[in-house]
């Protein structure tokens, strides 16, 4: 199938300066594991500059370096060489307003605190925050991802899909301008991933946050975002950004059979395909 690109470039050129000004930047990341001839180059130059309330899909082969640059991105590992900044200043340590939504949420919660208390840990430590006040907001980002009345019980006691709703509660209460998210879906069945696609979306258009999510998935990342960027095998670069120009809202039957998606789908696996080792 021959892919066409020329109505992406032309919706970018047509955007307003605005929206595609730096926000969240990286600029000539490299990134190296060790040192001498026992070194590992996980990242061999990467640029990507996040747009400021865009859902970005990052995909790319297994084990090429994206939970790297994702840590790069939130400024928990500092790249070798390069630079990132968030709106205009230059990221040296996790900033306010990054958050970072891990892969396994069963060894993100705390197992001996209650759903409403590991919610509360995002937000409890906060000047003028008490204990009762941080249950309180706790109990309203459990509602918004469908949790209510769930609140008391304890990590152990709720499905790996509730798990993972807990999680994506305890980011939303630590008020993210940007959520990044390391393969957030990849450990629950294939029906529940469904419904957190669903919720992602709303919470996404409710809370207006900007959103990178990194996945093997490449159903997944086209659903999902305005963007995906494919990275190339280790050591990594962008090999290519492609606007995904599916409507919204989208739905999860309605989008999946847009031929849109079925172009996008087919190109992108090509590519990954094409990319495997
Ligand atoms: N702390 C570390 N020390 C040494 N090497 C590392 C470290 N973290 C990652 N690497 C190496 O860097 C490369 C990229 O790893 P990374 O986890 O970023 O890839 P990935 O694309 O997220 O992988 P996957 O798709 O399997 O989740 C791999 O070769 C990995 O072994």
């Amino acid at each position: 199938m021959q892919f066409d690109t020329t109505e992406a470039v032309a919706v970018k050129a047509a955007k307003p300066a605005a929206a595609t000004s730096p926000y969240l930047r990286l600029a000539g990341i490299r990134k190296a594991f060790g040192t001498g001839d026992s070194s590992t180059l996980a990242i061999g130059g990467v640029d990507l500059d996040v747009r400021q309330g865009e859902f970005l899909g990052i995909i790319g082969p297994s084990g090429c370096g994206k939970s790297t640059l994702l840590q790069i991105a939130a400024g928990l590992a500092a790249p070798t060489e390069g630079k990132v900044s968030f709106e205009g200043r230059e990221v040296v340590a996790p900033p306010a307003g990054i958050v970072y939504l891990f892969q396994q949420y069963g060894k993100s919660l705390f197992p001996w605190r209650t759903v409403q208390d590991n919610v509360a840990f995002a937000i409890e430590h906060q000047p003028g925050m008490t204990r009762e006040k941080a249950r309180g907001e706790s109990r309203r980002y459990l509602e918004m991802v469908g949790l209510s009345g769930f609140d008391r019980k304890f990590p152990f006691q709720l499905s790996g899909g509730m798990q993972q709703r807990v999680t994506i509660a305890r980011a939303l209460a630590a008020k993210p301008r940007v959520l990044l998210m390391d393969e957030p879906f990849s450990s629950v069945d294939a029906l529940t991933r469904l419904d957190l696609h669903a919720l992602i979306l709303d919470l996404w258009q409710q809370q207006g946050f900007t959103a990178v999510l990194v996945t093997h998935d490449v159903d997944e990342a086209v659903f999902l975002a305005d963007r995906v960027a494919v990275l190339s095998r280790r050591p990594a670069h962008i090999a290519e950004v492609v606007e995904t120009q599916l409507p919204r809202p989208r739905d999860n039957i309605a989008t999946r059979e847009l031929p849109r998606f079925i172009e996008l789908r087919h190109h992108l696996l090509e590519q990954l395909l094409r990319r495997e080792p």
